[in-house]
């Protein structure tokens, strides 16, 4: 059934607005019209990033709400703002950490704060923004998820489980929504050139260097303009790039190749 809720939206809700893909998505969506609430953590970033896209599209209304998307109350109360001050036609959760480390590297704090923002963050959003888009029978989700979510890759055991998670909780919602006249679509990026990822490069272990080069970085813009196309068809899975489109419609065919191929990759790279 096509998404019933119009495109360009009027209003969207954007976690993780202040930078990366999030950004990118809000400069896409303001170049066309759509008024935005932006949601981040760090205000100071949050009102710069808003005064990026509203220089860019003068006269289109660009709110922010400083909120920790973990923070289920802070983040209900924000989107009930975004809601009063105009119906929200499309919500997009697109704030996410990530931690690159072998199993026995990595904190087992480090799962549990991954799970804290990739996961329940999402779900922190999509509750209250849902309910008055299934009540009006119209209304798109845009979760962005990752190509880690489609294939568990050495290095991300912290990373890739919150990814998984969310491609349960996208097709349960997707099961739910799509009656009501409310599109749930999931967006699986592959490395995209963000401040996350500079960051994310300095702790990679050598076996995830390895394996990550075999797919080159995408530009911010370009993965924004990608998923937004998948969530105005109202696509159930929208992966970005041949590889991810592989990982996603392949398998599990081709999943016992490409694992042999990647433990190859990996086992070279940990030798030096
Ligand atoms: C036949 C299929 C071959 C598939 C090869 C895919 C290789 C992909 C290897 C890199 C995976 C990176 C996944 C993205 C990670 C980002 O989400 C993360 N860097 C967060 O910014």
């Amino acid at each position: 059934m096509p998404p019933r809720a119009p495109w360009p939206p009027r209003h969207a809700v954007i976690s993780g607005g202040s930078s990366g893909i999030g950004l990118a998505m809000a400069q896409a969506l303001a170049a066309q019209g759509t008024g935005l609430t932006l949601l981040a953590r760090d205000p100071a970033r949050l009102e710069a990033a808003a005064g990026a896209v509203r220089a860019a599209a003068p006269g289109v209304e660009v709110a922010t709400q400083p909120c920790d998307i973990r923070d289920a109350e802070a983040t209900a109360r924000a989107v009930a703002a975004a809601e009063a001050r105009a119906p929200l036609d499309l919500a997009v959760a697109c704030a996410g950490v990530v931690r690159a480390g072998g199993f026995a590297d990595l904190p087992a704090q480090a799962h549990r704060e991954l799970m804290e923002t990739n996961y329940f963050g999402v779900l922190n959003l999509l509750r209250p923004a849902l309910g008055p888009m299934r009540a009006r029978g119209a209304g798109r989700v845009l979760i962005v998820g990752s190509a880690a979510g489609l294939a568990g890759f050495w290095g991300y055991s912290a990373y890739a489980p919150t990814k998984f998670a969310l491609r349960g909780l996208a097709e349960a919602l997707r099961a739910e929504c799509a009656p009501d006249g409310v599109s749930v679509s999931i967006g699986h990026p592959p490395d995209t050139e963000t401040p996350q990822l500079a960051a994310e490069r300095a702790e990679r272990p050598p076996q995830l260097v390895a394996i990550a080069a075999t797919a080159p970085p995408r530009e911010a813009r370009a993965v924004a303009a990608a998923l937004l196309a998948g969530a105005r068809r109202g696509r159930a899975d929208v992966p970005v790039g041949a590889l991810a489109w592989a990982l996603l419609r392949l398998a599990p065919a081709v999943r016992p190749a490409v694992d042999a191929w990647f433990d190859r990759v990996a086992a070279r790279a940990g030798r030096g």
